[in-house]
């Protein structure tokens, strides 16, 4: 459990976090999300001690990081997954992270099998591909059997295997009970990996949801409808709260109104329609919506 209360970060003039609380649970993967430069990174390096907080505290299992006698049993963290000394074998970087706990090397063996690093544990870290490297990562966060685990970006960089081996390592990790604090760009992974998501924009917290709830309350319903009359359709349809977007030739993209109503009004005046479709919102339409006035570095729309 991660519980952040009044948690501030200044960078002299600049906030990089604005006053949060929030709270992350365990037996479930909770996803932090926020445009670039948001104040995910400061946070989760607030979480493990690696910064001072300005004001405010951040507690984990119920005391600041710096408290635990023994962290990694505590918590464990992959934030940057190239700090590591490049000319030792996975196997050696983990077995000196490891003795700083008393932490065996049976233990070193059995993180190794469990993020499937066995066939390259005795080569040089500085030889590792980018997806070898964050499970190098996730690899020492394991190492003390931690009940939290924080990931800054774990996905980053890695081939769609590697992505799904994350997705499916934290939903087990969560459904052993453990807290899994994880960031990422990747939306659509997201929407599949995370129960809760935490959004944070400029420094603040704009939404502190389930999953679900954040996609239901971002977006509007749509419906795809494909009709050889399409033209006549959307001029049976127009009214001021339904809005009708031609997106290809036949085909209405119509928000406000349901597939039903579409299906009865087509009905009703003898319109065919070959395609009626409730179109699913994504968390990446519910994500730009929410976040629309926190970006911090805009690019304009290609036209
Ligand atoms: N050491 C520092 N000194 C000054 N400003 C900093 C420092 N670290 C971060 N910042 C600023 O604080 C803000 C938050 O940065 P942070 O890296 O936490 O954002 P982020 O949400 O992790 O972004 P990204 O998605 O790009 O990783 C940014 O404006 C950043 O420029």
């Amino acid at each position: 459990m991660i519980t952040a209360e009044g948690l501030v970060k200044r960078y002299g003039a600049k906030t990089a976090v604005n006053d949060i609380s929030f709270t992350v649970r365990p037996g479930q993967v909770t996803g932090f999300l926020g445009p670039n430069g948001a104040g995910k990174s400061t946070t989760m390096r607030m979480i493990v001690g690696l910064d001072r907080p300005s004001d405010g505290r951040v507690t984990v299992n119920g005391k600041p990081y710096a408290a635990h006698r023994a962290p990694l049993h505590e918590v464990g963290a992959l934030l940057d997954a190239k700090a590591v000394h490049t000319g030792r074998t996975a196997f050696n970087h983990l077995l000196a992270m490891a003795a700083t706990h008393g932490i065996g090397a049976s233990r070193v063996r059995e993180v190794i099998e469990l993020t499937g690093l066995e066939s390259v544990a005795r080569k040089r870290v500085g030889g590792f591909s980018l997806g070898m490297g964050q499970r190098l990562g996730i690899a020492a966060a394991m190492l003390g059997d931690p009940a939290t685990l924080i990931l800054d970006e774990p996905v980053n960089g890695l081939d769609p295997e590697g992505v799904l081996w994350v997705r499916q390592f934290v939903r087990h990790l969560a459904s052993e009970g453990r807290t899994v604090f994880l960031s990422s760009h990747l939306m659509s992974e997201m929407a599949v990996t995370a129960d809760h998501l935490i959004v944070l924009g400029r420094g603040e917290i704009i939404a502190d949801a389930p999953v679900a709830d954040i996609i239901a309350g971002g977006t509007r319903p749509r419906v795809r409808v494909r009709s050889p009359h399409a033209s006549q359709l959307a001029d049976l349809i127009a009214a001021p709260e339904i809005a009708v977007v031609r997106s290809e030739a036949g085909v209405l993209e119509i928000t406000g109104l349901e597939a039903s109503g579409i299906g009865d009004l087509a009905a009703l005046h003898g319109i065919a329609i070959h395609e009626l479709t409730p179109q699913s919102a994504s968390l990446e339409e519910a994500y730009m919506a929410l976040t629309a006035d926190s970006v911090e570095y805009r690019t304009e729309a290609v036209r």
